[in-house]
């Protein structure tokens, strides 16, 4: 598993804001779009690609374009959806699946309440988004789902990762498949209820007010 951290002065300057927890929702939500369309850029910097003539105004040459089967952007609701925007506006041509999945506060499982995914996975490059990743059952569980459809290539796009959840999804899928993580900061540690510290709290509830 390759870990990639988006190591760039303007992604801290969104972080450190993002962290602040005087940081109202609107200011946290219009971060997090900014944010992902950085760590876009590195998330996607192996994106299958082919070459196909072009004619400028001045002469033919070759174009490289983004190549088919698009890739696939999977938001793992509800944080994961704070991401979405950014990750298309960036890949317009990408198609969206969709998870949506829950983690027990106190046993800190992960469960799934929604599924929609391509019925088939084989050879598309698939990218999941969600800004956290804690213990690593939530995503662990995404890339299962992901892998058990055939894909190959999975990279996950975070905002913050704990060392923990790094090495449980390295330990759990990193054998099976291509999987890159690319994070805006790995942070300290979890704390004993399964928080990201220093971390930003829960994404969820910051993104979209606790229910
Ligand atoms: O690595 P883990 O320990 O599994 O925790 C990370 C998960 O927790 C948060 O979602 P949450 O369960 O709070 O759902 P929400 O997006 O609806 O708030 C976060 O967005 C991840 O999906
Ligand atoms: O710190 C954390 C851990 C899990 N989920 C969050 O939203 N924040
Ligand atoms: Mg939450």
């Amino acid at each position: 598993m390759r870990t990639i951290v988006a190591d760039h002065p303007l992604v801290a300057h969104k972080l450190a804001v993002l962290r602040d927890e005087s940081t109202p929702s609107p200011t946290f939500r219009h971060l997090v779009d900014e944010l992902v369309t950085l760590l876009a850029y590195e998330a996607t910097r192996e994106v299958r690609v082919e070459a196909r003539e072009i004619r400028t105004p001045v002469a033919v040459t070759q174009g490289v374009y983004i190549a088919d089967p698009p890739p696939l952007i999977v938001p793992i609701l509800r944080a994961g959806l704070g991401m979405l925007d950014g990750m298309t506006r960036m890949v317009p041509k990408a198609e969206v699946g969709f998870l949506g999945m829950v983690r027990n506060e106190e046993t800190l499982e992960a469960t799934t309440y929604a599924n929609r995914l391509p019925d088939d996975l084989t050879g598309r490059q698939c990218f999941l988004v969600d800004p956290m990743l804690a213990t690593g059952g939530t995503l662990v569980a995404a890339i299962d789902y992901l892998l058990d459809l055939g894909a190959r290539d999975v990279t996950a796009v975070c905002l913050l990762a704990a060392p923990e959840g790094l090495a449980a999804v390295e330990a759990a899928v990193g054998h099976r498949a291509e999987v890159t993580v690319v994070v805006a900061a790995v942070d300290e540690r979890l704390d004993e209820r399964g928080y990201i510290v220093p971390g930003l709290g829960d994404a969820g509830d910051r993104l979209y007010g606790v229910v």
